[in-house]
């Protein structure tokens, strides 16, 4: 295993492959030995592993690899749209697309490169995404795998359109738990949520804590930029922290009663939570020329250092 280096060669810790649909997919690792896979395939995170090479995300056993889909798993990109209440398919189009990886990007300001392996996607609408959604935008996304195995994903939306658009957004991850009934989320009491499973009324969380028994299907809204999940059987805690992103989703299908899901094993709703970053509540506006950012890091710490 390598030393640790503070200034991080990163172009010497990627690796572009083919997936099995001869799709190109980006391999970022650390001088730790951490990695973390994205695909070209919707800019979706597939795969991130700390330095004893445990997978935190998690992959449906069931998922189907067949382009052009987002699989059941790992972090999507969900834009312009989260959720089926518009006109686009549930969750938006970019995690369906097909990006591409942009060498020279405009500089992002503030971003400390130092340690971190990192990648740079970017998504244009094609002339048949433009029949759906009339509006010129440039997406880019920028990867990063710190040198403490941490993982950043940092997304810039510009309007390059004549007129304002709006969309909401939500970095979808499904984090890899031991058992769903274990798990507790601290950060999001005494918040308001719209319930999904509700016809979105909204509620106001009661609990100290947010612990699982049934589904669970929520936004919480202008939710705090710090959440913890807490995973005690594993003795890992991961950290959210999220910049732009003023609501958080939590949805866990249970025994997927409510939803038809062919995708997805019978028990792997106790492995599996999904905490969402994301801009749903109020939608993001652009006005011409404008750019939004979006960003959030997870972290992973041994349970006794939670800090909030
Ligand atoms: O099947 P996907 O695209 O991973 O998304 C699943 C779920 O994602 C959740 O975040 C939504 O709130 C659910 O309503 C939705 O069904």
């Amino acid at each position: 295993m390598g030393q640790y280096a503070p200034i991080w060669d990163h172009t010497a810790a990627i690796e572009v492959t083919k997936d099995w649909n001869g799709i190109d997919q980006v391999l970022l690792r650390n001088s730790q030995g951490a990695s973390l896979r994205v695909s070209l395939q919707g800019g979706q995170v597939t795969s991130w592993r700390n330095d004893r090479g445990e997978e935190l995300l998690f992959n449906s056993s069931k998922s189907i690899f067949k382009s052009p889909k987002a699989t059941r798993g790992g972090i999507s990109v969900c834009f312009p749209q989260y959720g089926n209440g518009g006109s686009l398919e549930q969750l938006g189009f970019a995690r369906n697309k097909i990006w591409t990886i942009e060498d020279d990007p405009p500089s992002l300001y503030s971003y400390d490169p130092q340690g971190k392996s990192f990648i740079d996607l970017l998504l244009k609408p094609s002339e048949d995404d433009l029949k759906f959604w009339p509006h010129g935008f440039e997406f880019r996304l920028r990867v990063s795998l710190a040198s403490d195995g941490s993982l950043s994903l940092i997304s810039r939306v510009r309007n390059i359109n004549g007129k304002q658009f709006s969309f909401s957004f939500a970095y979808h991850t499904y984090f890899s738990v031991s058992d769903i009934s274990e798990i507790r989320i601290e950060g999001l009491e005494t918040l308001d949520y719209l319930d999904n499973l509700c016809q979105k009324e909204r509620f106001t969380e009661q609990g100290d804590a947010i612990t699982f028994e049934s589904e669970i299907d929520r936004v919480y809204v202008s939710s705090p930029n710090r959440i913890a999940v807490l995973d005690h059987e594993r003795k890992r805690t991961y950290l959210i922290r999220k910049e732009g992103l003023p609501d958080t989703v939590v949805w866990n299908p249970w025994d997927k009663k409510s939803k038809a899901m062919a995708d997805f094993g019978d028990e792997e709703y106790k492995q599996m939570l999904c905490v969402d970053g994301a801009a749903i509540e109020k939608p993001i506006t652009l006005k011409p020329g404008e750019e939004w950012t979006g960003r959030v890091e997870l972290v992973v710490v041994p349970s006794s250092f939670c800090d909030l």
